[in-house]
């Protein structure tokens, strides 16, 4: 088994490592347009293997897709990530036309290839790949309700002092901070609703700390954050590859569920090996189905970018 992981920057090499030392394939390549940084980065990893106790090879490659042939499971990461002050819609004049070279010269190697897409502005360039590539719609994944997901539960735990293991807690919607929509009404602490444990004042915290959790880190950092998206993605990926059939909130097209048509967007699926094995059904309350659907407008919106554009 072969994973690629294109973009050796802060998230893609986080990506890498986390898969490289939980032993998710035999192989990993890990692609990068700036020369030395991936071979570098991959050596790195591949030097801790001694102390980790892994056998999986690690590659770097400076754009050679030759060497990605054959991968299961491709990881984007490529682009530029945002400053402080920016939305992630603001990233896809530089990353969409990246996104798309990359996702063309994966599949010309890999026709059996499962993408998970990361470059912002994530739900459009997770759209914007299925409609390059022509891929079949379970074998596109957007990863960012993943991460949204479990920083609600970091800080739902710091309100309550659950442990984040203890908690169920979901966001669906786009990967924005303000398209995502983290429901508290359905989270539970080991099946008690946390709405029991939070006041009015302290459930709104969550949610809103939540939305701009991205933008939080990125403005103390200065750049996006990647240890919690390194290790979503190593969750989801590992999904895949052991056909674990485990739910997560995506991005992935829907084709009527949710009463929403040609759009890729954030809802609980199940992931196993054939990438996209399920999409479940959740019964919203209206207030949630609005959000829903101002979400799904939002991330149209941006769609309509690629189109205008050319793109696709
Ligand atoms: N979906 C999510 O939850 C999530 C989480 C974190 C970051 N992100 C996004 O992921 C992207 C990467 O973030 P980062 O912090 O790793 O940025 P980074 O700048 O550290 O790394 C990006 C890497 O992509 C490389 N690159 C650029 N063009 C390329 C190309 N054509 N082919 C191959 N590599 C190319 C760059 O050389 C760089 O090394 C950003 O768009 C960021 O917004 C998404
Ligand atoms: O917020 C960002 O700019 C990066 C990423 O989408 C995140 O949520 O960490």
């Amino acid at each position: 088994m072969k994973i690629t992981v294109i973009g050796a920057g802060a998230v893609g090499a986080t990506a890498a490592d986390n898969i490289t030392r939980r032993e998710l394939a035999e192989e990993v390549i890990l692609l990068d347009i700036k020369e030395g940084v991936a071979e570098g980065k991959a050596q790195d990893i591949a030097q801790t293997a001694a102390l980790l106790g892994f056998d999986t090879k690690i590659t770097g490659v400076t754009n050679d897709y030759e060497k990605t042939a054959g991968s299961s499971v491709a990881v984007i990461t490529s682009g530029i990530p945002r400053k402080p002050g920016m939305t992630r819609e603001e990233l896809i004049g530089t990353n969409a036309n990246i996104v798309k070279s990359v996702a063309k010269n994966l599949l010309s190697y890999s026709p059996d290839i499962i993408i998970l897409v990361v470059s912002n502005p994530m739900d459009t360039m997770t759209y914007l790949t299925l409609k390059a590539t022509g891929l079949p719609k379970n074998r596109v994944i957007g990863m960012g309700g993943a991460l949204d997901s479990s920083r609600f539960k970091y800080q739902i735990s710091q309100h309550t002092g659950a442990s984040p293991a203890d908690l169920n807690a979901i966001v669906i919607g786009g990967h924005g901070d303000t398209t995502m929509i983290p429901l508290i009404k359905h989270a539970t602490w080991n099946s008690l609703p946390v709405s029991q444990f939070l006041s009015a004042s302290q459930q709104e915290k969550v949610i809103a700390d939540t939305m701009v959790g991205g933008a939080t880190l990125t403005k103390l950092i200065g750049t996006s954050a990647w240890y919690a998206p390194g290790a979503a993605i190593a969750a989801m990926v590992e999904s895949i590859v052991r056909n674990q059939q485990k739910l997560f909130t995506a991005s992935v097209y829907l084709d009527g569920e949710y009463e929403q048509n040609d759009i890729t967007l954030g809802v609980p699926i199940i992931i196993g090996k054939n990438g996209v094995e399920k999409i479940l059904t959740l019964k919203l309350d209206e207030e949630d189905k609005a959000k829903f659907s101002q979400s799904a407008e939002a991330v149209r919106s941006m769609n309509n970018v690629l189109t205008e554009s050319n793109i696709i």
